[in-house]
Formats: structure tokens, sequence, C-alpha cells
């Protein structure tokens, strides 16, 4: 059994059309299929618990068809049930998901290498916002991010210019314009790290990310050839920077050549709490939303995706 979860409105619409398409595909009506559209926002992550409990057994692929927000959803949704296969047809925006995990070519020839069951293994990331010990940790297929760059995507999903701009396949262009904005009024941060056990005390924070693959804010290269491994992440870390350099840094993360600027620093971790006095804004996997602190750690299980380009060619084993 194939369950499709499918946001209509991603990418402006382009979710329910490559649906419609896929629908009228030979090798979509040889398959045993149901689909699911998305009513409403956190819909897909219900619909995928909904879906992994009524077929515990059969689901060959859960596949999403939408933007990194619709997976993320699902990646949450099937939390419990993680060897349950995922899938990822892009259809929304940003699409790092797909950028990532080399998801390319048109729906139906990733339709065919999903049945065909061409696969990769993913490594998510989990984080606790203000240790909510009551709820179990959630889950991030992307990156998580503090500062700057949750403000770039509070802006830029709340602006007017978003949707016009996906319409016109503009998407990363949203996030420029966003970045000009925040730029202005951005106040750095202190903030507090716990990095594997590791307690720091860092001043005039602009930013701190994790991610679990390069890209990021619809094709940045936030974190150039990062390779995806099972037990560490990348988290890049700028500080102490003026405005005026911001701005030239974010030139520059088109092709990954922030990372030679002397106010960026990487490093691979496997766990890392963060810490403010006051609201620290975050962002996950493209969604917005405020904390004091955060657990973030990278997962011991993995996450079969299927549909991407070879197997396992972007693993890269750490002792
Ligand atoms: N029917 C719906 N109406 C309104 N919002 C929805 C609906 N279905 C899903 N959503 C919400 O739409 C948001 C954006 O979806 P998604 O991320 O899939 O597309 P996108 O923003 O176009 O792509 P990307 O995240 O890759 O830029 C998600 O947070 C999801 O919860």
């Amino acid at each position: 059994m194939y369950i499709f979860i499918v946001n209509p409105i991603a990418g402006k619409g382009q979710g329910l059309k490559i649906l419609n398409k896929l629908k009228k595909n030979i090798l979509f009506k040889q398959i045993p299929s149901r689909c699911f559209i998305t009513d409403y926002p956190g819909h897909a992550e219900l619909l995928a618990r909904q879906a992994v409990k009524m077929y515990p057994t059969q689901i060959k692929s859960l596949i999403v068809i939408g933007g990194d927000g619709t997976f993320y959803e699902v990646l949450n949704g099937t939390s419990s049930h993680r060897s349950v296969p995922l899938s990822f047809i892009p259809a929304g925006s940003g699409n790092d998901f797909a950028r990532g995990y080399r998801i390319k070519g048109n729906p139906s020839k990733i339709l065919k290498r999903i049945i065909e069951g061409n696969s990769t293994l993913c490594w998510p990331g989990s984080f606790t916002i203000n240790e909510r010990q009551s709820q179990p940790p959630k889950l991030f297929a992307n990156s998580i991010g503090f500062g700057f760059d949750a403000q770039i995507v509070k802006t830029a999903n709340q602006s007017k210019y978003k949707g016009w701009l996906n319409k016109w396949n503009l998407g990363t262009l949203t996030y420029v314009i966003a970045l000009i904005d925040v730029l202005r009024k951005f106040k750095p941060k202190t903030i507090e790290l716990v990095i594997d056990g590791q307690k720091r005390k860092l001043e005039n924070v602009w930013m701190v990310t994790i991610s679990n693959h390069s890209y990021y804010g619809g094709g940045m290269k936030i974190i150039p050839n990062t390779k995806i491994q099972p037990r560490v992440f990348p988290m890049l870390i700028i500080k102490n920077i003026s405005h005026w350099k911001v701005l030239a840094l974010f030139v520059t993360v088109f092709w990954g050549g922030h990372i030679r600027f002397k106010e960026v620093s990487i490093e691979y971790i496997s766990s890392l709490q963060i810490s403010s006095d006051s609201l620290i804004d975050y962002q996950v996997d493209g969604q917005y939303g405020t904390c004091y602190s955060c657990k973030i750690m990278k997962q011991s299980t993995t996450r079969e995706i299927n549909g991407t380009m070879s197997e396992n060619n972007l693993l890269e084993i750490t002792s």
C-alpha cells in the first residue's frame, strides 16, 4: 500500500496539480494506493499518524507531496513507526529536503524510483522546547536555527510577497527581501550553550543553526558539503559581526563562501542545549516559534527515504 499525503496549497497549488497529473500516470494506476489531502496547518501530522495506525504493516511507502513544512509534519506523525519508509515528491517553494537528499527529476520519475525502492537513510534531529518533559521530543529533517535566521523565516512567512514570488519560481528571493528587512532592526544576543556536555556563554550572537544537510532557505548552502552522518551534525555559529558584514556574508551563502568569514564557525556535535534569559526566536524546517531554551540531539535511529538518486550516496560513517 502506498499512502499519499498531499498539501494542495504547497508551492501555490503545485501539490494538487502534481497529484492530479500523477493520477493519470500508468505506474500510479498499477499500485495499491490511498490519497489524503490536508485541510489545515498540522493536518498532515494527524493524517500520517492515522495512516500508520490503519495500515501498521502494509505501507510500502508514505509519500509526501508538498513542501518542507508538510514533510516535517509527516516525519513527526510517523515518529513512533520508524520502520515505515518515507518519500518526498517536492511541490513546495523551498524544497530544501529534496536538494539535500538528491530527490531529483519530475514527479513521475520520482514515483518510479519510489516504486523501485531506491532509498537513502536519514537520521533526523530531535528537539525539545523549554524542556517540556511531558511532551516527547519532536523531529526535524532539515534544520533548526536560532536568532537571525528564525526572524527571517518569520518575516518571509508573514509577507505578502512570498506567494507572489513563489508563483514566479522566485522563492529564494522571498528570503533575501526578508533578510534585508530583519537586518535593519536585528539585535544580537547573549546565549548559553551546552555542547556535548560542555558549557559555553557566547555574547553578540547572530545565529546558531544545526542542519542535517547542506541546504536551507530555498537553496542557500548554509553548511556546504555536509556529509549526512549517523551520530553528528554540523552546527554553525555567527557572532561578533557588523550589520554590513552580515549582508556581504549572506550574498556568499549561495555558493558557501560565508564559511571563510572569521565570524563564522562550524563544528560537528551530537547534542546542544541553548538557553537565554530573554525569548529566543527559532525556526525548525521553516516553521517559526519562540523559546527560552531548547535541547537538540542527533537521533540514532534511521528513517528510510525512498525515491532518492542512489543508495547511501550521501553517507559517511564516523566512529
Ligand atoms: N489546506 C491547507 N490550508 C492551509 N495551510 C495548509 C493546508 N495544508 C497544509 N498547510 C500548511 O501549509 C504550510 C506550508 O506548507 P509546505 O511547507 O508544504 O509548502 P511551501 O511553504 O510551499 O513549501 P516549502 O516549505 O518547501 O517552502 C505548512 O505549515 C502546512 O501545515
